[in-house]
């Protein structure tokens, strides 16, 4: 099958309904007109479509699907991770299946169906028939065909195939082995399974039931557990934040009064750390919708800072902070693992686009600093230009500030010789990974 376009341009369209040739015969017993088609897999179907023809980010996606059960929901996006996480290698177990390339919403069940059957352990029964159920009825038996081939034969194709190179879209595997070596396998194997769920909690607050405490303070519980059934959410005392991304705020090291702005601030994690440890934050975000959620992410936890819509790379209070934390918008590919939509969504023009934007937006925060004051540079992606490059390149007055060992126990290794600190998603691989993050760390000579 062919892999899905890069966005934004559409898809190529695919072959008509009545093409399918000798695969294309009935399925086994008549499909009764009044079959209810399974709720999970036609949100999972929706999903993917949206992901993959459309580039809408899944999140945006999950939001935009009709009011359902909050567990059909999850279902559906556990189904459709699953299958953008090994997209490349379930279109090379479909392919030599096919005559010819289905029309992509039969191309997408398919891809579902090769998902269940492969990697989710469903059934072979519920896989096929739930698929079958979902295609326009001319495909029925194109699709019901090819799945109980999958069943019988996919798992022995999958386990022959180069995973790892086909499921990184060749512009990342190039730049990542460019900039990583061999290391890119480590990476590319990362993104095959979920992310655990992170927290981090406030100050006091005891480790959550099951959860296993990190050496640099998050708590980690298995993927799959659900945020909303935490007590320490319920109670407002926990957020979501991965290890990696709970880093930066620590790493300015602040203290109770001192001025802190937070400079592209929403959804609020690193806000969140920063009004926690007692700082005076201001939280800065251009994102009216996204100003929302940093709210309501504050009052959820009862923290306060001063929120303020505006553009980061002009915004100017008049004064000076003590310390400023700038999680610069990128490319996010250090969150395949969390979002696994975005190879999908990317182009490899976003890349210098962005970090022409991230350029501005440091140079402006060199300004908002006081003297003898700190800064930290993070963005959560695995490409040089936007972490790397951009540090090597300071705003004049900003000095390095190396990250020392003894402040990230466990990730030595990840600190570069510059002194910044580089992590990637295979690093702590056997606790479950983390994200990739670029930070490099500042003071105002
Ligand atoms: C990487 S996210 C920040 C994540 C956040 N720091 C956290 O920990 O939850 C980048 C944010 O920057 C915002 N943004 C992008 N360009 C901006 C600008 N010029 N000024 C202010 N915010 C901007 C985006 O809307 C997005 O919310």
């Amino acid at each position: 099958m062919k892999p899905p376009a890069a966005p934004p341009s559409a898809p190529p369209h695919g072959r008509r309904p009545d093409q399918n040739g000798p695969q294309g015969r009935p399925a086994r017993g008549r499909r009764p007109a009044t079959t209810p088609r399974n709720p999970t897999r036609v949100a999972a179907l929706a999903l993917l479509t949206a992901v993959l023809d459309r580039h809408r980010a899944m999140e945006e996606a999950l939001d935009a699907l009709p009011p359902s059960d909050p567990r059909d929901r999850a279902a559906a996006h556990r189904i459709a991770a699953a299958v953008l996480r090994r997209l490349g290698s379930l279109d090379a177990v479909l392919e030599p299946l096919l005559r010819r390339e289905p029309p992509p919403e039969v191309q997408h069940v398919l891809r579902i169906g090769a998902a269940e059957l492969l990697l989710l352990n469903t059934p072979p029964h519920a896989a096929v028939a739930s698929c079958v159920d979902l295609v326009p009825r001319p495909f029925a038996g194109l699709v019901n065909a090819v799945l109980r081939k999958v069943a019988a034969e996919g798992p022995q194709t999958l386990e022959d195939l180069d995973g790892e190179r086909l499921d990184t879209p060749g512009w990342l595997w190039t730049a990542w082995q460019k900039a990583y070596g061999t290391r890119v396998r480590a990476i590319a194997r990362s993104h095959r399974s979920p992310a655990p769920l992170d927290l981090s909690l406030k100050p006091g607050t005891e480790l959550p039931e099951g959860a296993v405490l990190l050496p640099n303070g998050t708590a980690r519980l298995p993927a799959g557990t659900r945020i909303t059934e935490l007590p320490a959410f319920i109670d407002g005392t926990a957020w979501a934040q991965d290890a990696a991304a709970a880093l930066p705020a620590r790493l300015l090291h602040v203290t109770p009064g001192l001025a802190v702005a937070d400079l592209c601030a929403a959804p609020g994690g690193k806000t969140a750390q920063l009004a926690a440890a007692g700082a005076d934050v201001v939280a800065v975000e251009r994102d009216p919708t996204r100003i929302l959620r940093l709210r309501e992410n504050l009052a959820r936890l009862g923290l306060d800072a001063r929120v303020v819509q505006g553009d980061a790379a002009e915004w100017d209070p008049g004064t000076r902070f003590d310390a400023i934390l700038l999680d610069a918008p990128c490319s996010a590919t250090g969150t395949i693992r969390r979002h696994p939509d975005v190879p999908y969504l990317k182009r490899p023009t976003d890349v210098p686009s962005l970090a022409g934007l991230q350029k501005p937006l440091l140079a402006h925060a060199a300004t908002l600093l006081a003297p003898g004051g700190r800064l930290v540079f993070a963005t959560c992606s695995l490409q040089p230009e936007e972490g790397e490059a951009q540090a090597a390149n300071p705003p004049a007055g900003l000095v390095p500030d190396p990250i020392r060992p003894e402040e990230v126990p466990g990730l030595e290794r990840a600190i570069t010789h510059e002194g910044w600190l580089r992590t990637t998603p295979d690093m702590w691989e056997a606790e479950g990974g983390m994200d990739g993050f670029f930070i490099a760390r500042f003071r105002k000579g």
